[in-house]
């Protein structure tokens, strides 16, 4: 670590300041805010600069697309400089302010960051830097690290929200209603009775953590209220770290001390006895003095087998409210409003895939779109079908599976507004046979199966039948792009 760091810091900034106005001009103002804006300037350490980014996709896109040129602008500002190192953290610019950097410069690592980012905002959350989950998990795995060295127990408990999980950008559909509406009451009245502990569960990347940050944030819009969000594991590390220290009875003043105790991923705590005894004390003792607990977890408390009876009993007696697998509606909404959000434009018929396709979770849904968005500001180019194809390739393939002919027709029916049962009758009427042709084409695309056997699924038909309907429906879909379309999203659906 630099020992100048009060001469340095105007000296750093001012590099920095001249490396990002030239990859603005050299790159452009969109790519340019896309990737690198949201890089903040973290310190100098020998020959190293490490530099902050929000999250780890972040992290990790700059890394790979921009690695090399920040180090050789780098080394044209500081020739000493061989090494930039990018990593995950809550670097808020109020932070890293030309008043505190100083300061924060001269401590003596990355975690010290966060160490340093925790004093300034004391207890609470009213005044805190936020962070996204991915940075959470960068800060749970820099505080792991230093327990492990054995550092002194730190006051700041809880974690940081992130302020892109608030109510107005959580979707409600039939799945998740019931625990939105149960979030809100919290969030409005905290201690409803009935209401408390709130016990959100349901499947991975559901929106639990999602809903939990937003109470916080509304809560603290209200001001006056302290809230504490933490992962189960940070709790168990905190504890442990409390213990190692000797600092439990401040371990639990604090955290009895808040109004609002959020508890994210509680199955953690199972087979964990001691942490899961600490946790019963501490929850007894803020429901005792009327404070509200919000807990998550992968199953109702009546599942969480492997946790003491009479926590599960405890967590039980208050809402619980379940967030049920996503349904197709939902996940088109979903995608609608994260593509609005994104600002670049998605066709409806990509979102439609994407919802057929990925249907197992929400982060994963996510995720694709913004990686089908980042292609498109990256390379400046729609998206559209054959982008997100390829975009996506690895994580389509993960899908892929092997489709049968009666998929085919019931799929293809579906589309058509046709009768499953018209797949195999007589009817001649347009409506009834071009959807039945596409159906043939498709069986023939997707399947192995022969003609012979394909005309057998459509009514017995002649295997001439099916080769007359492959080229007619390769004809029209040449001739009618809306056509062509169609066909080519049944297909990618039925790949899914
Ligand atoms: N209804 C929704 N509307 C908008 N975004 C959502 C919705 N549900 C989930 N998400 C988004 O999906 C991602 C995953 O959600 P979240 O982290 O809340 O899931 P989780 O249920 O806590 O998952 P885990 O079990 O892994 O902890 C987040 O980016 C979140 O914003």
């Amino acid at each position: 670590m630099d020992d100048e760091t009060g001469s340095m810091i105007p000296i750093l900034e001012m590099h920095w300041e001249r490396i990002c106005s030239r990859l603005q001009k050299e790159l452009g103002e969109v790519e340019y805010r896309t990737w690198l804006k949201p890089i903040r300037l973290g310190f100098s350490e020998d020959e190293e600069i490490t530099l902050f980014l929000p999250t780890r996709f972040l992290r990790d896109w700059v890394k790979a697309q921009y690695g090399d040129k920040l180090t050789a602008l780098w080394q044209v500002e500081c020739p000493h400089i061989s090494r930039i190192e990018l990593q995950v953290a809550s670097v808020s610019s109020q932070v890293l302010n030309a008043n505190n950097l100083g300061q924060t410069l001269q401590e003596s690592d990355s975690a010290s960051v966060h160490r340093q980012e925790a004093r300034d905002q004391d207890s609470g959350f009213s005044n805190q830097g936020f962070t996204t989950a991915q940075g959470q998990a960068a800060v749970i795995e820099e505080e792991e690290k230093e327990e492990r060295q054995g550092s002194e127990f730190r006051s700041d408990l809880a974690a940081p929200l992130d302020l892109r999980f608030t109510f107005d950008k959580f979707v409600v559909g039939k799945p998740n209603e019931f625990a939105y509406a149960c979030a809100r009451r919290v969030a409005e009245k905290p201690v409803s009775p009935g209401f408390n502990p709130l016990f959100l569960y349901g499947g991975v990347g559901l929106g639990k953590t999602h809903l939990m940050h937003a109470i916080g944030a509304e809560l603290l819009k209200g001001g006056k209220v302290s809230v504490a969000y933490m992962s189960a594991e940070k709790f168990m590390y905190r504890f442990i770290a409390a213990i190692r220290s000797q600092s439990t009875m401040e371990f639990k003043e604090h955290l009895r001390s808040v109004d609002v105790l959020m508890i994210d991923d509680l199955q953690f705590l199972i087979g964990k006895d001691n942490t899961q005894e600490e946790f019963f004390h501490t929850f007894n003792a803020l429901v005792d003095a009327g404070r509200q607990i919000v807990i998550s977890a992968d199953k109702s408390p009546s599942d969480l087998s492997g946790l003491e009876d009479r926590l599960r009993t405890r967590l039980g007696c208050g809402m619980v409210a379940d967030i049920h697998a996503t349904t197709f509606e939902l996940r088109i909404s979903i995608l609608e409003a994260k593509a609005q959000a994104s600002g670049v434009e998605v066709p409806a018929k990509v979102m439609e895939f994407l919802a057929h396709k990925i249907t197992s979770n929400i982060r994963e849904l996510e995720g694709a779109l913004n990686r089908l968005v980042a292609h498109a500001n990256l390379f400046n180019r729609p998206i559209t079908l054959d982008a997100t194809h390829e975009v996506l390739h690895d994580m389509l393939k993960a899908h892929d599976r092997r489709v049968t002919i009666e998929e085919i027709q019931k799929k293809v029916a579906e589309h058509w507004n046709i009768r499953l049962t018209d797949m195999s009758s007589a009817r001649r009427a347009r409506a009834v046979a071009r959807p039945r042709q596409v159906a043939m084409y498709l069986s023939k695309q997707l399947t192995s199966r022969s003609l012979p056997e394909i005309g057998r699924k459509f009514g017995n038909r002649d295997h001439t039948t099916v080769m007359h309907a492959v080229s007619r429906v390769a004809e029209l879909m040449e001739r009618d792009t809306s056509f062509a379309e169609d066909v080519e999203l049944l297909r990618r659906m039925l790949e899914s």
